[in-house]
């Protein structure tokens, strides 16, 4: 099995290994689908994903979503017994009570007929059975080991393959009998866990029911009817048997439940004739008995009628047959299903993020990555938050009121003012970035997971905010502090002198008197000069203050925390990197003896404690990448099985049985378009031949968004021209609300190319709608399996012209899409992503096979464009031949306009479409 053997730990058998085979083993056509799905089931069922309901609930199952034929009767039925006549061995154990005590799942694989006939259970892989005894004491001791020795069920189930060439490829689940009482030994609530576990297999819609019951009972009393019944009122998915038909008492017969009058179900009824208990005991040949059946019917008087449909041989043929038609019908949405868990799948481990790594660089790689994950939010923010504190927090105003102690003390006495607020803002800013680091841990999704990094984190964070912190207060006081010790001079020089100078005589002889300014040198005027003074100063420093503190701050601390937030952190962590790195290699020289280093390696905590994740959180990550795995194996198992069908078409220049299988798989009536053409012609001649279409269809192919569809309304407006374009034609079976419309949007929201057939068809049906003779098809083929349903189906009705490349730089097709804005839920960043990426690896080898086909033009230069538009012109019998050109889709549309209609212009209409 692809599941690694250390991830799963169940990698036992054979087929446990590869339960997904490889291609080269891999089944053809009808058989292929039963192989499918039986290897779907197998690895299912590593996964603990089975029927019996007790699989894990969180994820989707897959196992719920194949088709499965359950064996249901109640004890003593002749269940057992059918379905060893089924195989045509005796293997199944038995005896008194419940024997069948676990759902056995019974594979059966036809062989070519002379093969030696063996078995193989899926928990003994590297075992053959060639002896049936054994296979079925394997059962009985594979049985007991869930169960102990006590007469419990449980809903594991055992897998067994029979490969045979007497058998039919068909699967089967054995489920214990229906029983009415429990026995001696038997626990008391044997009976409804019995009809428990057989119901959660039947209850579900995809379950085939196969109800055995004795004819030598009243049907009305038979326990699988009943409970077939109530579970398929219509019989839509039971088929009746009725076993013991030759016990039956004389004179009576089963005519009245055989021919559907008793209880009717969709599907006939099969009667079946089995080992007599004595033939049994005596271990009586089983082919013999097969023989002995078909005697008993053909030479029956009361059924001899029905002896074609009649038998345990015709049973396992009709259920085969069945089988594999609910498994072709159902598989889309099996796809369905499997991309829609392939989502969740991603997604969820998206979320739960990666493995932690075991060695200590690997831990200090993802702790590191956690770090950067953690400071870019953090610098996000940084760049909005402190901004605003920043500014609110400069709103500071000293009041102050001044001594009268000169101007230096005063000014000196007031701006130590200034300290409390400065202060304040360096700590305002610091409780912001806290506040941050908080926040920002929050967010960071990469840390969700390690409750003690994000402890670790924070601490180390915070421990640097405070040396920050320190550092700016330091700094703040010392603005504050330059500004008393050094007055700007200026400031003084600029002050009204007369205020400071002593009154002057205004003539010799004349006394000097006190001037008004003089009367007012010492009273309230002057001290309120002085006051106003100061303050003017004392308000001029803070309007410097203002500017430089926050500054201050910002260099001091918000700069910092954006360059060297995590520096402690990140030295701690490497020391400890170091230090256990160090000590491992000291364990492994066994000289721990080292007390010193011991302290630090005691000191240090390892760096996997950092990364101790919950354990439930680690379980569920290994089993959603199993699932996935499980998934997308079963997927391309589909995928291969769709594609190997389709192949056989081209191989054998035919649409062949098969062709016809997987078209209607995907529930789509191929069936006309394929029979409208020449089938059994060769390749060639069929297309030259009559097409249903005549006139030139152009395809138009190009990345996404490249402007295929843009230019193709230009066309339709000035040629008579009809657009089909495959994405919309998906888009809109979507909107349609189809079975089918479900899986495409699975397939398109992933970017993903949807199976050619259902494109086809809409292609077809677009084309018979249109009543037009003319077409471009836009974005189709666009991988190789579309190129050839292209070349063998579609090419039968069209008369290909000429494809047109539209090449773009993925940095415009990105711009483009991202602003087209038309509604198309693939339009957005994750998907277009990913349809790059398919066009590249998908649609360009495509464009190469054209390529290689020699008729590649390379884009033109608009000398040559214009030349050639001349010499079309001048010369209009000159007919160039162009079947592949490549549009420089970059330019205006415009332009890119003109050289499609260039193209449309020049194409030779006489030349063949490359074979
Ligand atoms: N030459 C151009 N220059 C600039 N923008 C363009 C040009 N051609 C088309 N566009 C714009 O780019 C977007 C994608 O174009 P359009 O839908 O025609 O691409 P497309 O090839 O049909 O895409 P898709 O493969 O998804 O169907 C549209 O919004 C369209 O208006
Ligand atoms: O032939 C086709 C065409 C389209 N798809 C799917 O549809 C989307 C959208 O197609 P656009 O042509 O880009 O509109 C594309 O990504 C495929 O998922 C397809 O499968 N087969």
């Amino acid at each position: 099995m692809a599941l690694e053997a250390d991830r799963t730990g169940l990698n036992r058998t054979r087929e446990a290994h590869t339960p997904f085979l490889s291609s080269r083993r891999r089944m053809t056509t009808m058989e292929s689908l039963i192989g499918l799905v039986n290897r779907i089931q197998r690895a299912c069922t590593v996964l603990g994903d089975y029927g019996g309901g007790t699989g894990d609930n969180a994820f989707n199952s897959l196992w719920e979503a194949l088709p499965t034929v359950a064996v249901v009767g109640g004890q003593s039925s002749g269940k057992s017994s059918v379905l060893e006549s089924i195989v045509g061995r005796d293997f199944l154990p038995r005896g008194s009570g419940i024997v069948t005590r676990r759902p056995l799942v019974l594979q059966l694989h036809k062989t070519e007929e002379g093969t030696e006939e063996y078995a193989e259970f899926l928990h003994l892989p590297k075992r053959k059975f060639i002896d049936f005894a054994l296979v079925r004491k394997e059962i009985q001791d594979e049985t007991d080991r869930i169960t102990g020795k006590s007469k419990q069920i449980s809903p594991v189930p055992i897998h067994l393959s029979i490969f045979s060439p007497n058998v039919v490829n068909l699967t089967l689940i054995d489920l214990p009998g229906l029983t009415k009482v429990a026995v001696e030994g038997q626990p008391e609530t044997i009976v409804e866990d019995i009809e428990s576990m057989v119901r959660t297999y039947v209850d579900k819609p995809n379950c085939i029911i196969l109800a055995i019951s004795p004819a030598n009972q009243d049907i009305a009393t038979s326990d699988a009817i009943k409970l077939a019944k109530e579970v398929d009122p219509t019989g839509e998915r039971t088929f009746g048997v009725l076993t013991k038909l030759d016990l039956m008492d004389k004179g009576t017969n089963a005519l009245e439940v055989l021919e559907g009058r008793s209880y009717k179900l969709q599907h006939p009824w099969v009667g079946i004739v089995n080992r007599s208990q004595a033939d049994i005991n005596r271990n009586a040949d089983m082919m013999l008995a097969r023989r002995k059946e078909r005697e008993y019917f053909d030479t029956s008087p009361d059924y001899g009628h029905l002896a074609s449909k009649m038998g345990s041989e015709y049973l396992a043929k009709l259920l085969s047959k069945h089988l594999e038609s609910v498994i072709r019908s159902r598989i889309p949405s099996i796809l369905s299903l499997i991309n829609k868990s392939i989502e969740e799948l991603e997604r969820e481990l998206d979320r739960l993020g990666r493995p932690v790594a075991v060695d200590a660089g690997a831990q200090l790689y993802t702790i590191l990555e956690m770090c950067r994950a953690f400071d870019k939010i953090f610098k996000e923010h940084l760049d909005g938050g402190v901004k605003r504190i920043v500014s609110e927090a400069d709103g500071y105003q000293p009041h102050l009121i001044a001594p009268e102690q000169g101007y230096r003390r005063l000014i000196e006495g007031a701006l130590g003012y200034f300290r409390g607020p400065a202060e304040a803002s360096v700590d305002a800013v610091h409780f912001v970035l806290k506040e941050l680091v908080r926040k920002s841990i929050a967010e960071t999704q990469e840390l969700k997971r390690f409750p003690s990094l994000q402890v670790e984190l924070a601490l180390a964070a915070n421990t640097s905010l405070e040396k920050f912190r320190e550092e700016s207060k330091k700094s703040v006081i010392r603005l504050v502090e330059m500004e008393s010790t050094y007055l700007t001079a200026e400031f003084f020089r600029k002050l009204p002198q007369e205020m400071e100078r002593p009154a002057v005589a205004n003539s010799k002889n004349q006394a000097a008197s006190p001037s008004p300014a003089a009367q007012d040198l010492y009273g309230d005027g002057h001290f309120r000069r002085i006051a106003s003074n100061v303050s003017a100063y004392v308000s001029m420093v803070s309007d410097t203050l203002r500017n430089t503190i926050p500054k201050a701050c910002v260099y001091c601390q918000v700069r910092q925390a954006k360059l060297a937030l995590l520096n402690y952190f990140y030295s701690q962590i490497s020391k400890r990197g170091k230090i256990k790195d160090y000590i491992l290699k000291i364990k492994c020289l066994k000289s721990v003896s080292d007390s010193k280093l011991y302290m630090l390696w005691l000191q240090g905590k390892q760096l996997g404690l950092l990364l101790d994740e919950d354990p439930a959180l680690m379980g569920r990550r290994v089993e959603c990448a199993q699932r996935l795995e499980l998934y997308k194996k079963a997927r391309d198992e589909i995928d291969a099985v769709a594609w190997d069908l389709s192949n056989c078409c081209v191989i054998h220049s035919r649409i062949s049985v098969d062709f016809q299988v997987i078209f209607s798989v995907f529930g789509v009536n191929m069936h006309r378009l394929i029979m409208e053409t020449p089938v059994d012609a060769p390749i060639k001649d069929k297309h030259e031949e009559s097409p249903r279409w005549k006139k030139p269809t152009v395809v138009f192919l190009g990345g996404p968004g490249s402007g295929k569809g843009t230019q193709c309304a230009n066309i339709v407006q000035h040629f008579s021209y009809t657009h089909l374009s495959a994405g919309d034609l998906l888009r809109a079976e979507i909107r349609s609300g189809s079975e089918v419309g479900s899986m495409i949007q699975s397939l398109i929201s992933q970017g993903r190319i949807v199976p050619s057939e259902i494109t086809v068809k809409l292609l077809c049906k677009a084309m018979e709608e249109s009543g037009n003779d003319k077409f471009i098809i836009d974005g189709f083929p666009r991988n190789e399996e579309n190129r050839i349903i292209f070349e063998n189906v579609l090419r039968a009705k069209i008369k290909p012209a000429f494809v047109l490349f539209f090449d773009c730089p993925e940095e415009e097709l990105e711009r483009r899409i991202m602003n087209r804005n038309q509604g198309k839920e693939d339009d957005n960043l994750e998907t277009i992503k990913k349809r790059f990426k398919v066009f590249v690896e998908s649609t360009l080898p495509i464009v190469s096979y054209y390529e290689s086909k020699g008729k590649l033009r390379k884009v033109r230069t608009w000398f040559f464009f214009f030349s050639m538009i001349v010499t079309i012109t001048c010369c209009s019998t000159i007919l160039i031949l162009i079947f592949f050109l490549k549009i420089n889709a970059a330019k205006p549309s415009q332009e890119v306009f003109e050289e499609v209609k260039y193209a449309q212009l020049t194409y030779n209409k006489s030349a063949k479409w490359p074979d």
